[in-house]
């Protein structure tokens, strides 16, 4: 039997009738609720339920032949669907809600599926313990102790966690620590037959390491570049701001007119006409206070005279020689309409942009705008970048037989001018320890970070490991994580090395979770997390659990304007194309398996960043 996912934590309670199911859940429901935690139910009900009631318009309509009737009012809506033919599954129900709203999916009912489920045993129910054949329960709540027998003795040895089932407090804060992830399910797993457990490779073998447990280790290991550089505005883009750059004047300066129209006295609406007695452009001023009855034409962005702070627009205005008339059938005139005051965009002396932030187009524009043409900014994070194998060729070569072009050393230089870095190319490193050993030493002398591509595999080049030891301080490690497998990060003298695999999608897969937190971080910028969101899946997502899958995707909103994503297709870690070709990353995460269709999955956009 296919274990159920959904893209949330999922928890049933199993027990035999009369243990007092619905009983625990309504009284747990309100603690849970009172922890912030919002939760969906799906009953299992045997019979020919109805919650539709004869005489209501819903059920007349449905018993007239509505196969779907959908009722809603403010306060809540229902479906009511005929499934005369096949009962629906728990995948497909659970696919009915909006997960995008929910923390935590508990199941009554549907005893026979699998999925992660807590025991509930009474004593005086008179029935047998379940979790000896039931491998999906994660514990037990009980009125009685686990006898010492049989079920007893497997139950102690996998530990499953032993609750009472009169502490609702104590069952509440196993279900809490169940969302977050701090329930260790393993010992249920160990009580799985063979044919329904995890595969050996789908647990974390030895000495691999989490996409999170890599990156904590790494990030450890860097220390941000304090130094700093005055560049002309332009050369900024892109780079990170060094100190807060304060407001030197008011944005705008001066209180100005948001349209072409005229400017009069907000104390001053009740008129029939106005005297106009001047006519401003921008860059342009009237310069005497505005009288009660006078009027100013006035452009977009000239100043507003002194006394006036409202502006009529021009459309709605009649001018016949100086006199003009507003026509208050179009709109009513407001006190303050249409007038932009001085400092309101930004007030003198208020930080315009804070230090650490990164110079994009509307920076760029704000400094601008303050009057600034040099900025203090982080000194360009060098990258010094190789790639290795005696089969990687030169693009503009004629091709030799059973060699490939070296394109992630252009992913790589691609990638790290969009995060603002200087790359130093190093070229293609020839397969040998001289060479190898040259050219780190070299990329340890300019640059503040080096990476290479290839060789970090179990291949028989392991020279690079050799002269990667003789130099640095490097680890080789396997990340649970696809792709992207093999990973070497360490250092070479002070300079932080990654050795990233040969595979040209595993290459851009690698920097975006592990070489851009770097980045980011020796640029200064704390705990710099990419832009992820929810989408929903329109096709299988294969993962196994405890491996965080890389899926390239598409996403877009369907007609329903639900964000939805699916892959590019095939997703071999050579294939550059899937990168090409997608938006965005699907990341399913190692607590979930298999993505389903319906099931909200994780997206990581890939716009701006590569
Ligand atoms: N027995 C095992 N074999 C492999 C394993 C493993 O765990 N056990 N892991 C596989 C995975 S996953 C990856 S990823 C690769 C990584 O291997 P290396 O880092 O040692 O990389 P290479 O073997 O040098 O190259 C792999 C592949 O990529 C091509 N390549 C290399 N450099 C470039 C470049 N600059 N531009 C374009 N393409 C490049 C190279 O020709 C190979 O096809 O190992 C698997 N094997
Ligand atoms: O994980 Mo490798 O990284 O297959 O490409």
């Amino acid at each position: 039997m296919s274990k159920i996912h959904a893209s949330l934590p999922l928890l049933g309670f199993a027990a035999f009738s009369g243990t007092g199911k619905t009983t625990l859940l309504e009284a747990m429901l309100p603690k849970l609720v009172a922890r912030g935690i919002r939760v969906a139910v799906i009953k299992h009900a045997h019979h020919d339920f109805d919650i539709d009631q004869p005489g209501k318009d819903s059920h007349r309509l449905r018993k007239a032949g509505a196969s779907q009737m959908l009722i809603s009012s403010r306060c809540r809506r229902a479906l009511v669907t005929e499934t005369p033919d096949e009962e629906a599954s728990l995948p497909h129900l659970i696919a009915q809600l909006d997960q995008t709203q929910l923390d935590l999916i508990l199941v009554e009912g549907f005893k026979k599926l699998s999925f992660p489920k807590i025991e509930l045993h009474r004593s005086e129910v008179g029935k047998p313990w379940l979790h000896p054949t039931d491998s999906n329960i994660i514990a037990v709540a009980a009125n009685v102790p686990v006898p010492a027998s049989g079920s007893a003795a497997l139950a102690e040895k996998a530990s499953l966690p032993l609750l009472d089932i009169n502490n609702l407090e104590q069952i509440t804060d196993f279900v809490v620590r169940f969302i977050q992830g701090e329930v260790d399910t393993s010992a249920a797993s160990l009580l799985l037959p063979q044919s329904q457990g995890l595969q050996c490779g789908d647990l974390t073998p030895q000495g691999m390491l989490s996409v999170a447990e890599g990156r904590e280790r790494i990030l450890g290991h860097i220390v941000p570049i304090e130094k700093t550089q005055a560049v002309d505005l332009k050369a900024a883009l892109g780079q990170i701001v060094a100190h807060d750059i304060l407001s030197p004047v008011n944005v705008p300066q001066h209180t100005n007119s948001a349209m072409d129209g005229y400017a009069i006295r907000g104390d001053d609406l009740e008129r029939q006409d106005y005297t106009v007695v001047a006519h401003v452009m921008a860059g342009h001023s009237y310069d005497l206070p505005l009288e009660k009855g006078q009027a100013v034409r006035i452009m977009t962005g000239a100043a507003v005279p002194e006394c006036a702070d409202t502006v009529v627009m021009r459309e709605q205005a009649e001018q016949i020689d100086n006199i003009v008339r507003f026509d208050l059938s179009m709109a009513a005139i407001n006190t303050a309409q249409n007038v932009r005051q001085a400092g309101e965009d930004l007030a003198l002396g208020q930080t315009a942009i804070a230090a650490n932030s990164k110079i994009t187009a509307p920076e760029l524009g704000m400094i601008a705008s303050l009057g600034i043409n040099q900025v203090s900014v982080k000194r360009a994070i060098r990258v010094a970048i190789f790639s290795t194998g005696d089969e990687v060729q030169h693009p503009g070569e004629a091709q030799k037989n059973n060699c490939i072009y070296d394109s992630n050393r252009y992913t790589l230089h691609a990638m790290l001018t969009q995060a603002g870095c200087e790359v130093i190319d190093l070229g293609i490193i020839e397969d040998n320890e001289a060479a190898l050993e040259m050219t780190l030493e070299q990329g340890a002398q300019q640059a503040d970070l080096i990476l290479s591509s290839g060789g970090v595999s179990v291949g028989d080049a392991d020279y690079i490991k050799t002269v990667l030891a003789k130099l640095g301080k490097i680890n080789f490690w396997r990340i649970n994580m696809r792709p992207g497998r093999p990973l070497a990060f360490g250092h070479i003298d002070d300079t932080p090395f990654f050795g990233l695999p040969g595979n040209p999608v595993a290459v851009m897969v690698v920097f975006l979770q592990f070489v851009e937190p770097v980045i980011r971080k020796l640029q200064g910028m704390d705990n710099w997390q990419p832009q992820v969101f929810n989408a929903v899946a329109t096709e299988r997502f294969r993962s196994r659990p405890n491996r965080t899958e890389y899926t390239r995707g598409i996403f877009s909103f369907d007609a329903n304007g639900r964000l939805t994503v699916k892959s590019t297709g095939q997703q071999g870690s050579g294939i550059l194309r899937s990168m090409s070709e997608a938006n965005c990353l699907v990341e399913v995460l190692p607590e979930q398996a298999n993505a389903e269709i319906g099931d909200l999955v994780r997206v990581v956009p890939l716009q701006g960043r590569v």
